[in-house]
């Protein structure tokens, strides 16, 4: 059940967004990178963000994150302004964030990488390692399943397939139970049979897991299957917003894709 539909919270609080940005501007000298961009996503969607190249996705998602800081505009990261937070703050408030490279250890196994993920602040690695504790293993267990890596959980992580990692990376996202995650072209470099899994993957933890999800993807198909909603950007600025249906249809998103102004 999505917390969109939990019993226990009022409409009201279910309808807060769990990410909000409020006329976000970023700039590199005299280029306008992202132009008073406002997005809200919700809890319980999945969001995609696209736009032809250079558009600004990353951008955005640098300023959300921390790793930029805007030179206008606010990011509310549910409710709270945080815009001027460091990134690892931010982090330990609920945003996760995938990238399009891994960074998975491949010399260490799959359940060693998804325990390491758990790690929180202070904690020993070493002990966390030789002694994970019960609750700790059994949810690595569970996001294994959930990936279909499970079979893999003492192999190396760098000798799985680069989809494998990428798998075993949403897991490790996973395990710090975001509310929100952001994810950059979770698709790219995925063999196309196994894109349907990833499509499922993401969903369930959607569902299952109640995570938010917001994702830059330049692979149509499958952002117009996956998301409930899509922002598009071009030259910065946010031309469109709207069901993937509407933005198939949207002659401006098919313009700023064509190169048309
Ligand atoms: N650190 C930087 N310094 C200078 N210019 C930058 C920097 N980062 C991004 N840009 C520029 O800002 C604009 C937006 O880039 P950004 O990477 O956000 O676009 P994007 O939509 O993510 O593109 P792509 O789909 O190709 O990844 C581009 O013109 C880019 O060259």
């Amino acid at each position: 059940m999505s917390k969109a539909t939990a019993g226990t919270e009022t409409a009201v609080e279910s309808d807060r967004a769990v990410l909000r940005t409020d006329g976000v501007t970023k700039r590199f000298g005299g280029l306008t990178a992202v132009s008073d961009v406002n997005v809200e996503i919700h809890r319980g969607e999945i969001v995609g963000l696209i736009g032809p190249n250079g558009a600004g996705k990353s951008t955005l998602f640098n300023c959300i994150t921390g790793t930029l800081t805007p030179d206008e505009g606010q990011v509310y990261l549910q409710g709270e302004d945080v815009t001027d937070w460091p990134e690892h703050k931010i982090a330990r408030a609920g945003l996760g964030r995938m990238f399009q490279e891994t960074r998975v250890f491949g010399d260490m196994t799959v359940r060693k990488n998804l325990l390491l993920a758990a790690q929180e602040g202070g904690a020993d690695v070493g002990n966390l390692l030789r002694r994970p504790d019960d609750s700790l293993l059994a949810r690595t267990d569970e996001l294994l399943d959930y990936v279909d890596l499970a079979g893999l959980a003492d192999t190396r992580a760098g000798r799985m397939s680069f989809g494998q990692q990428k798998l075993l990376e949403f897991a490790m996202e996973l395990m710090s139970e975001p509310e929100i995650l952001l994810m950059d072209e979770p698709a790219g470099g995925i063999n196309p049979s196994m894109l349907e899994n990833l499509i499922d993957y993401i969903r369930n933890a959607n569902e299952d897991e109640e995570t938010t999800i917001f994702l830059i993807e330049h692979n149509m198909d499958f952002v117009m299957e996956i998301a409930d909603r899509i922002y598009v950007l071009a030259h910065g600025e946010r031309i469109a917003e709207g069901t993937p249906e509407e933005i198939q249809n949207d002659q401006t998103v098919l313009d700023a894709y064509l190169g048309r102004e």
